[in-house]
């Protein structure tokens, strides 16, 4: 595939699992080839039609969650009562045939209903969100039904009109846009085939190419370190040069006994790649290697390039005011382009163009959808609240999770929406409001303090502060200032959380006796070392199935680490294989300190046995690690003086 294709992206749905990472073929090397031309990459011409959204604002804060943000900056004041308070019957408006946004159905749903003039700009974008005048990369996602060649045939006289958008043309122009979409399709699959024949093509990645011959002049030699310096000395090296590099490099650790030069090591490939990955993106040196880390070589390309892309859209219909089938409706009538995020969740929709600011639509105003990341469904669903629970959300603004439990639970039981951080309960408050959520209470602890605070949950969701390695699509500041340090405390006030959460879980519920452990985070020190160092300090907790239908297993070994095997339970979600934020799950099950299975004792005192840890554990709390806690303990009360204006003493001891 060729340029044409950058940055399609089908709606975040699951892909198949355990798939073998693509290879880097002829359209990961026109990705590559393109960059050099950012920011202007793309090729189309868009002109026609203002499609799509851009992101909405979204501010720099590491610690938020995607982009339920940019509830932050709605004006409560203006955020208008609900204009459609009837809507809840169940024969709403009659709105034509919707009934494939009751649950199951995917069919995309495209084009307004009414007249449009898609050349005025008479919305003020208050949010900027889906601005007319804004094209994104989104725009050229491919359409989820491809239709088949007759439809390609019978429409293709009005796929190009201009003429308004009317209820008589509407579906011969929504076919047409199908159409559109399926014969780029088709030349997308016509270029992959022609560059997999093309022996020419140097960017073919094709690892199991077995009769390579590299052309005179295309040699590639690897740098020496006087080389390197030089290059640095010289300013860095250009573009182009780190482009060819990071492909030769990719290709040859695909096959390195084969392909590397004589004399070097396999190390010394991988230190120039990662070191190109880091200032081709625009990585400190530490993420790009962390990150690169995480995968086999020519998917942590894959990995890196899907962090420079967007991710769709999403809105969540919030069921305590409207259905899915009405706000569709109600939003195509807007003239938004929308289609059901896919069969796992039943109140997801991705947009995909919109000549109104979805962040300040009537409907949205009126609290009918909440603006939330894909992958931002995921723990509530794990977490599966029941009617008439007792819910912590122990770090919750700006609410996006919250409000999704308050709307599961019926606006009955209690959620109590907590966040350290009292600056962002507000947004939260704002959106617990603007959502009819009526069964909710915002209190503002550092989350340590549970269950000293209150316990007695029959579900808690910790969606833990983190270091937001998935979201670097919305946040590129991640790149730049998060630092080996960074990872230290937050792994370690993770840890202090978790253990908390699962004290505030009472293993006596009914209903319930779960937590859900939750990440914007891709790496293995927030994730799998967290849930398996709770596992280890709580016998009472188990991990169980998180019940989502996709994700990759959580690792169980890691560099040298390995983990309790039930972590295999937990998933992890990629942009590049997902196409949502990055993002792991983990769902607990908390029982009675009595009732622990004998078999896990047994490992637990095996596996804290060797670590030397206090290994008292049947039937009483493990508490934190002293020694192990001294420098982050240390640490806090650093902070905790710099804070209050006071200098702190100097330090005595430093963070593994
Ligand atoms: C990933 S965000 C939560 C997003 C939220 N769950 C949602 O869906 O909208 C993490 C939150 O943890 C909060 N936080 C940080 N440290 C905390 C602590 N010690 N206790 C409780 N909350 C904390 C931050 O203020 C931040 O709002």
């Amino acid at each position: 595939m060729g340029h044409r294709s950058k940055n399609k992206q089908p709606p975040p749905e699951p892909l198949k699992e355990n798939a073998s990472p693509k290879k880097l073929g002829k359209r990961k090397a026109d990705t590559l080839e393109e960059k050099v031309a950012r920011p202007t990459k793309k090729a189309k011409d868009k002109s026609k039609k203002t499609k799509n959204p851009s992101k909405p604002t979204k501010k720099n804060t590491p610690d938020a969650d995607a982009w339920e943000d940019v509830e932050d900056d709605l004006d409560m004041k203006a955020q208008a009562r609900s204009l459609f308070d009837d809507s809840d019957g169940e024969d709403g408006a009659s709105v034509g045939d919707l009934d494939e946004f009751d649950v199951d159905n995917d069919e995309p749903l495209r084009g307004p209903v009414q007249t449009f003039d898609f050349d005025s700009d008479e919305e003020v974008p208050e949010l900027e969100p889906m601005g007319k005048t804004k094209k994104s990369k989104q725009i050229e996602r491919p359409l989820k039904i491809i239709p088949t060649g007759s439809d390609l045939e019978s429409d293709s006289d009005s796929s190009d009109s201009d003429d308004p958008i009317t209820m008589a043309n509407m579906e011969a122009r929504s076919r047409a846009l199908d159409a559109q979409a399926a014969a780029e399709a088709e030349l997308d699959v016509e270029e992959m085939q022609a560059a997999a024949f093309d022996e020419d093509a140097e960017e073919d990645f094709d690892m199991d190419d077995e009769d390579e011959e590299v052309e005179a002049g295309d040699e590639f030699h690897l740098p020496t370190a006087e080389e390197r310096e030089e290059e640095k000395k010289n300013g860095g090296p250009d573009v182009h040069v780190v482009q060819r590099r990071m492909r030769h490099c990719v290709r040859v650790l695909g096959r390195f006994s084969k392909r590397a030069e004589k004399g070097r090591s396999r190390s010394e490939y991988v230190e120039q790649l990662v070191s190109d990955i880091a200032s081709y993106y625009g990585y400190n040196d530490f993420l790009a290697e962390k990150l690169f880390q995480l995968f086999p070589v020519a998917e942590a390309v894959e990995f890196f390039e899907s962090n420079e892309v967007p991710r769709p859209v999403t809105i969540r219909t919030n069921t305590l005011r409207t259905r899915r089938r009405d706000l569709a409706q109600a939003l195509i009538n807007r003239g938004v382009n929308l289609e059901p995020i896919g069969k796992w969740t039943n109140v997801g929709l991705q947009v995909f163009e919109s000549s109104v600011p979805i962040g300040a639509t009537p409907e949205y105003l009126a609290g009918h959808y909440m603006l939330q990341a894909a992958s931002s469904f995921l723990p509530v669903i794990a977490l599966a609240p029941q009617p008439n629970e007792r819910i912590l959300d122990m770090a919750s603004a700006p609410g996006g999770k919250t409000t999704h439990i308050a709307a599961l639970l019926q606006n009955t039981g209690v959620v109590f929406a907590n966040d350290a951080n009292k600056a962002r309960t507000k947004s939260l408050s704002a959106n617990v409001h603007r959502l009819g959520c009526k069964n909710v209470v915002v209190c503002s602890y550092d989350g340590r303090e549970f269950p000293k605070v209150m316990g007695g949950f029959d579900r808690v969701l910790l969606d833990a502060p983190c270091s937001g390695t998935g979201v670097i699509s919305k946040d590129s500041s991640v790149k730049v200032n998060k630092s080996e340090r960074d990872f230290t405390l937050l792994a370690h006030l993770q840890k202090q959380l978790i253990l908390c959460a699962i004290d505030s879980v009472t293993p006596d519920s009914k209903t319930g006796g779960y937590l859900v452990y939750s990440t914007c985070s891709v790496t293995v020190d927030e994730n799998e070392a967290v849930v398996d160092y709770a596992l280890r300090k709580r016998p009472n907790v188990k991990l169980v199935d998180t019940g989502l239908e996709f994700g990759r297993e959580g690792y169980t070994k890691y560099r040298g680490k390995v983990f309790n095997p039930s972590v295999k339970l937990t998933r992890r979600f990629y942009p590049h294989v997902h196409n949502m934020d990055g993002f792991y799950v983990a769902k607990f099950k908390v029982e009675k300190r009595g009732k622990i299975a004998q078999e896990t004792l047994d490992k637990m005192d095996v596996e804290i046995g060797e670590e030397g840890v206090n290994s008292e554990t049947n039937g009483r709390t493990i508490a934190f690690d002293d020694e192990e806690d001294k420098p982050y303990l240390e640490e806090a009360a650093r902070r905790r003086m710099k804070a209050k204006g006071l200098r702190p003493p100097p330090r005595k001891t430093v963070a593994a």
